[in-house]
C-alpha cells in the first residue's frame, strides 16, 4: 500500500508492542474458537462461492473508499484485484478478515459473507475469523525468531492441538520452502532471502489451516526469480485454498488468476469476470482503457 498506512517492519513484535493491521501477532491472539458460529448459514448462496460481498461500502471518517461492492469470490480459485493506486483494493481485502476493525477511522457498511455467514455479525469473533482467513503482506514480515518458531508461533498462542513438528513441516512443504530450510529450522527467519522470507510468511499463514488466503501485493518487493516462485506457489495453493490477491502487476493477474476484479477511482468495482474475459474482451470501456495502459 502506498497511502501511508505503513508496512509491517514497524509493527511486528510477537512478544509485545503495538499492533498494526499488518501485524500477524494481532491476528493470532488467544481467543475462544467461534468458528462454528461463522459456519452457520443464514443465507442461500451460489454453489462454489466462498466469499460474497453485498453492497459493501467502506468509509474512512467521511471519505468513501469503497462504493457498494457486490461480488462472489469462488472457492479454490485465485481471484485478483487490480486497479490504480487508491481505488480501494487493499481496503476491500481487509474487509474479508475484518482487519479494517483496527483502523479507528474505518466504517464498513453492507454484508460480507463467508460460507454464507456475515463476518460482521455480532457473534463472529474477528480473531477466530482471521484463523480462517490468513493474510500475507507486501513486504515479507517474519518474526525475529527461528524458522520453526515463525510457523509454530500462531499455533502455540492459539493453543492449537496437533503435532507441531508435523504441521510446521507440512506448512513449509506447502509453501515450497521445506527443501531449502529443513536443515536450518533453528536459524533465524530474518536470515533468509526476501523471497524465502515471503514463502515463510505464507507457511505461517497456512499453518492454522485457513480457508482463504489474502495476499496484498505479495511479490512486489521481490526480484523476478523470487516472484516467479511465489506465482507458482499461488497456483499450487489454489488447489487447497481460496486465494484473493491484490496486485499492481496486470501481467501477474493475467498469469495467475482465474477471476479478476477491476476497481477504478472512486472505490468502484467496474468489472468482475473470468480473467481471460477481462484481459481479452472486457465489457467496460474504462476497463479496456485501464488494461491497455491508457490511464492508471
Ligand atoms: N487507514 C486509512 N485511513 C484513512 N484513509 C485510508 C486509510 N487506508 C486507506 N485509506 C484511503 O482509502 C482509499 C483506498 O485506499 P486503499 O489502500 O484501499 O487503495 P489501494 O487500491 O489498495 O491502493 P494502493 O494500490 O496504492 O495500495 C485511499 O484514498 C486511501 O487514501
Amino acid at each position: 500500500m502506498t497511502d501511508g498506512h505503513g508496512q509491517a517492519d514497524d509493527g511486528i513484535e510477537p512478544d509485545g508492542g503495538e499492533a498494526t493491521t499488518e501485524d500477524p501477532s494481532t491476528e493470532m491472539a488467544i481467543q475462544t474458537d467461534v468458528s462454528e458460529s461463522v459456519n452457520d448459514s443464514d443465507y442461500t448462496r451460489e454453489a462454489g462461492t466462498l466469499v460474497e460481498a453485498r453492497d459493501v461500502s467502506v468509509y474512512y471518517n467521511d471519505d468513501r473508499a469503497l462504493n457498494d461492492i457486490t461480488m462472489d469470490i469462488p472457492e479454490n480459485r485465485v481471484t485478483a484485484m487490480i486497479g490504480p493506486s487508491g481505488c480501494g483494493k487493499s481496503t476491500f481485502l481487509r474487509c474479508i478478515n475484518r482487519m479494517n476493525d483496527m483502523i479507528d477511522a474505518a466504517r464498513v457498511e453492507g454484508d460480507l459473507l463467508l460460507r454464507g455467514k456475515n463476518v460482521y455479525d455480532d457473534d463472529v469473533d474477528p480473531v477466530a475469523l482471521r484463523r480462517r482467513v490468513g493474510m500475507v503482506f507486501q513486504k515479507p514480515n517474519p518474526f525475529p525468531k527461528s524458522i520453526y518458531d515463525n510457523v509454530a508461533y500462531g499455533l502455540e498462542i492459539q493453543g492449537a492441538d496437533g503435532d507441531y513438528d508435523e504441521i510446521v513441516e507440512e506448512s513449509l512443504k506447502r509453501a515450497a520452502l521445506w527443501d531449502e530450510v529443513k536443515d536450518q529450522l533453528d536459524e533465524s527467519g530474518l536470515d533468509l532471502s526476501g523471497g524465502q522470507q515471503q514463502r515463510l510468511c505464507i507457511a505461517r499463514a497456512i499453518a492454522p489451516d485457513p480457508e482463504v488466503i489474502l495476499m496484498d501485493e505479495p511479490a512486489s518487493a521481490l526480484d523476478p526469480v523470487a516472484t516467479s516462485k511465489i506465482e507458482d506457489l499461488i497456483d499450487d495453493l489454489a488447489e487447497e485454498y481460496t486465494v484473493v490477491i491484490v496486485t499492481h502487476n496486470m501481467q501477474q493477474a493475467a498469469r495467475i488468476s482465474d477471476k479478476t476484479a477491476v476497481f477504478l477511482t472512486g472505490g468502484e468495482l467496474v468489472e468482475f469476470d473470468d480473467t481471460d474475459k477481462i484481459f481479452e474482451n472486457p465489457d467496460s470501456e474504462r476497463v479496456e482503457d485501464y488494461i491497455t495502459g491508457k490511464f492508471g
